[in-house]
């Protein structure tokens, strides 16, 4: 019992929060088990009248043992337990150190428990009474001791007779009703709650409670008691410093149950009939229940439902069974021969209630007025808080200082390419207002010192110009996407702050004005540049192309001109998945990265003059963050809708190649005269046929084996098939072709991974894919891979032995048998082969070429990536 002093809770301890402040608050839980001990008491008067024996022994103070055990019993003869009291014990003693430490738990704020259990007239309430009146004693004395805190002390009194619930203290109340309370369990309705005076006051209720109590005359006891009593005492106590310095005060409240049950008995063994015949029953019944309880309790690890509603007994002492209480039983029992069965079921009873593990923590409380100034201070902190703008809206304010900085930057870039700008300008104008000026020795030196060398100058000043359209190009669009991206983010702030006071809502409108004012402002000083550039343009004559290459790799919103651009974050609804973000991302996504390698270098005006993208991306990461996911289920979503119209169109592809089938009369592309589709031998020759043609192509176009062996199992020759197999086969051909003029065009430089349609990026997916079937074949049963091996004629000890294998498969074209084998085991590895399992319009029927499929999808579930759009 010594190590549970560690749940004593320090003083000053304080609740978890605010929402459970009126109610018992949690602290400190600790796992316990429920202290199991047993009471032997001496033979009775009667037993000894009857020239019973005492069978039952205590050879130490945790052992009882049978004395009389045969020696084939079923039963064990010795029983161990927390402690064992003998005959010669004293309750106090049995007080002290079977109950006394649970019992002044209930000081410390831990709802605790003791209870008798045993037979009957096996002494449970000769020990309860000297257990209530010991622990009333010490409870008293530690309330004395303790200066620090204040105790208020409640009793009540209840009894369970014939599953009738009574208030020992109120008994003209009847029945009681028990009630379920989230927070504190089952509660007893209108039990009587008598505030303690002292210890004297305690002992006059107690002996009301004990006078009150249904007893009764058996056979084995004079006054055998007929229900389950519970002495409840409930321990309020405050602290006498009144708070513990932050404004919180530290109530706690538990309550300690003194429970003496009614004792088992049999009904030949009492001789019992009529009414205590009934009130037999009806212990035995609610006895039974305590007893399953315990037993499922005990065995936690089979967790099952615990049936504390089927008596009342273990309705009210839920808390005390496996919940937040500390509890003791002590089962007493006769050392009489003449009750060992009854004995045996109380110790098995012990000991399975050993087994049962509590979870007790200090209870806290905050009484309602000191909840009320609790609240009341927070609401004053809170109001506090929304009057000083700046600790209120430090994001506002956070978000106008960045709107500043933006600003600030976008006007000194701005500024410092105009300035630019009309230098050049200025020199063209110069040039060509007056070509004689040019000549005099000072302006011509001086465009000389500027440019190196007068014969280069056109050319350079070409070059300039083109720069600085650059230049606006990029800074137009940095600057729609900063202002584009700022005003999501004080959009977004402003839904979320929706709730704000109205200091806050008038920032916010103010600065989105703000900010729409700048949105003008900056397209008005776009189009002062606009018509610059368009000057400086028709004045540079030679048209200035970008190279083909810089077009292809660049996206349009980023190539093209700002208007472009702009549009694009016009269109798009501040919330949209189309925001600033969504659409760098695709672009990011879709086309190379626009990093130094892909954008053709712009002299150091990039560098210098350009907003820095990536630390604005940063800057505005935060704020886009939570608009990632719904832009991926947006692009997700397309990619679906894409592949659907995919389909469709291929679809209607068939339905074109199939009129023109009809209209050829059933002459194929070659000429060749077909069967009828509609006779099932025509059908048969034709999808053989075209099967076989299919294959070869595979073989040639280098396509994914997984591919060959779904298609392969899934279109066995149902007319229905007729168009997917037209719809594969045209894919196939266009497929060989691409290669073909791919190969062609590949110069020198240009690698597989920039042409990804390229015979040898298809011949490299397709080893990959190999290579990591090979690894798949690792998850098969080593039986069935030796098994594989063997039909393969791969020997087993061979390196490489799995690779071997899958090197072989889909190598022969027109060997249908081995066409077969390779798709079985393709299948057997990847684990996806279910007849029935997958329908024809998952196919990923796909116009891309393998090697820029993704190869190692596996499943037939997700339209967009099978068809890897
Ligand atoms: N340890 C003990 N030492 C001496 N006498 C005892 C002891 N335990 C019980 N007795 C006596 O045995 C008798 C039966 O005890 P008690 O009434 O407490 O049994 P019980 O288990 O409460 O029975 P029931 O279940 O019928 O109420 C009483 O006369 C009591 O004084």
């Amino acid at each position: 019992m010594g190590e549970k002093n560690a749940l004593t809770p320090r003083s000053g301890e304080k609740a978890g929060g605010i929402g459970i402040l009126s109610t018992p608050g949690k602290c400190r839980s600790k796992e316990e088990k429920i202290f199991v001990t047993v009471r032997v008491r001496p033979m009775s008067s009667r037993e000894i009248a009857q020239r019973d024996t005492a069978d039952w022994e205590c050879p130490d103070d945790h052992t009882v043992s049978y004395k009389q055990q045969p020696d084939r019993s079923p039963y064990p003869a010795r029983y161990s337990f927390d402690r064992v009291f003998g005959p010669e014990s004293s309750t106090k003693v049995v007080y002290e150190e079977g109950a006394k430490d649970v019992a002044l738990s209930a000081l410390s704020g831990i709802n605790s428990t003791i209870f008798a259990y045993g037979q009957t007239s096996s002494g449970k309430t000769f020990t309860m009474r000297g257990v209530i009146e010991n622990a009333i004693v010490d409870i008293y004395d530690a309330i004395e001791k303790n200066h620090q805190r204040e105790y208020i002390l409640k009793i009540a009194g209840l009894e369970i007779y014939n599953e009738v619930v009574r208030d020992l203290l109120n008994p003209d109340t009847g029945a009681l009703r028990l009630l379920d309370d989230p927070e504190r369990g089952t509660i007893v309705e209108k039990l009587t709650d008598t505030i303690v005076r002292d210890c004297k006051h305690l002992r006059q209720v107690l002996s009301i409670c004990e006078a009150q109590r249904q007893v009764g005359e058996t056979m084995l006891n004079d006054a055998s008691s007929r229900s389950h009593q519970i002495i409840r005492l409930t321990v309020e106590s405050i602290p006498r410093e009144n708070g513990n310095g932050n404004g919180t005060v530290n109530s706690m409240v538990a309550t300690l149950n003194f429970v003496d049950l009614a004792g088992s008995e049999r009904a030949s063994q009492t001789l019992s009939d009529g009414t205590r015949l009934k009130e037999g029953c009806h212990i035995n019944r609610s006895l039974l229940t305590l007893s399953t309880v315990i037993r499922k309790l005990s065995n936690r690890t089979k967790s099952g439902h615990i049936p504390y509603r089927d008596s009342k007994l273990t309705r009210i002492l839920q808390l005390s069974l496996g919940g937040n209480a500390r509890t003791a039983i002590i089962c007493t029992m006769s050392p009489a021969r003449a009750h060992v069965e009854q004995s045996r079921n109380t110790l098995a009873f012990a000991t399975r209630a050993k087994e049962v593990t509590n979870n007790a923590h200090v209870n806290l409380v905050v009484s309602d007025k000191d909840l009320v100034k609790q609240l009341q201070k927070e609401v004053a902190r809170l109001e506090a808080e929304l009057r000083i703008p700046e600790a209120a809206l430090s994001s506002d304010a956070l978000l106008h200082q960045k709107e500043q900085q933006i600003q600030k930057e976008l006007i000194r870039q701005r500024d410092a390419a105009k300035t630019q700008l009309n230098e050049v300008l200025a020199k063209m104008g110069d040039e060509q207002r007056d070509p004689k000026e040019l000549c005099t020795p000072t302006k011509k030196q001086l465009l000389v010192d500027e440019l190196g060398c007068p014969s280069k100058a056109p050319f350079m000043l070409i070059q300039e110009i083109r720069k600085l359209e650059k230049l606006q190009d990029e800074l137009g669009e940095d600057a729609s996407r900063a202002l584009e991206a700022l005003q999501k983010e004080v959009e977004c702030l402003r839904l979320a702050q929706v709730d704000m006071n109205q200091d806050a809502v008038q920032t916010i409108t103010k600065l989105q004005e703000e900010i729409k004012n700048l949105h003008v402002q900056h397209r008005k000083d776009e189009n002062e540049i606009e018509v610059q550039t368009s000057v400086s343009t028709d004045v540079s004559s030679p048209k200035l192309k970008t190279p083909t290459r810089r077009r292809k790799l660049l996206p349009s919103t980023m190539g093209s001109t700002t208007s472009s651009s702009r549009q694009l974050f016009a269109n798009s609804p501040p919330c949209s998945p189309k925001t600033t973000r969504s659409a760098l991302q695709e672009n990011n996504e879709n086309n190379p990265p626009r990093s130094s390698e892909n954008t053709p270098p712009s002299g150091g005006h990039r560098r210098s003059n350009s907003v820095d993208i990536r630390k604005m991306q940063n800057m505005f990461k935060t704020a886009a963050e939570d608009n990632i996911k719904s832009i991926r289920a947006y692009v997700t979503e397309l990619k679906e809708r894409v592949a659907k119209l995919q389909y469709q169109k291929q679809l209607l592809v068939c339905q074109v190649l199939e009129l023109e089938s009809n209209n050829t009369g059933g002459e194929n592309e070659y000429g060749e005269m077909t069967p009828s589709l509609h006779s099932p031998s025509g059908w048969r020759l034709q999808f053989e046929k075209q099967r076989m043609q299919i294959i070869e192509l595979w073989d040639v176009c280098q396509v994914s084996i997984i591919h060959r062996t779904q298609f392969y199992l899934l279109f066995r020759g149902d007319p229905a098939d007729a168009m997917y197999m037209e719809v594969e086969f045209r894919r196939l051909l266009w497929l060989q072709e691409q290669f073909a003029k791919n190969d062609q065009n590949q110069g020198p430089g240009v690698t597989d991974e920039d042409n990804i349609s390229s015979y040898a990026a298809s011949v490299k997916a397709l080893r990959r894919e190999r290579e990591m079937l090979a690894k798949r074949m690792r998850r098969m049963p080593p039986e069935m891979k030796d098994e594989l091996l063997v039909k393969w004629e791969i020997p087993l000890e061979s390196k490489q032995r799995k690779l071997q294998l899958i090197e072989k498969l889909w190598t022969d074209a027109r060997d249908m048998q081995h066409i077969q084998d390779s798709a079985e085991v393709v299948a057997m590895i990847v684990g996806f082969w279910e007849p029935g399992s997958a329908s024809k319009e998952m196919f990923a029927l796909n116009f891309a070429p393998p090697s820029s499929q993704k190869p190692f999808h596996f499943g037939w579930n997700s339209i967009s990536t099978m068809l890897n759009l």
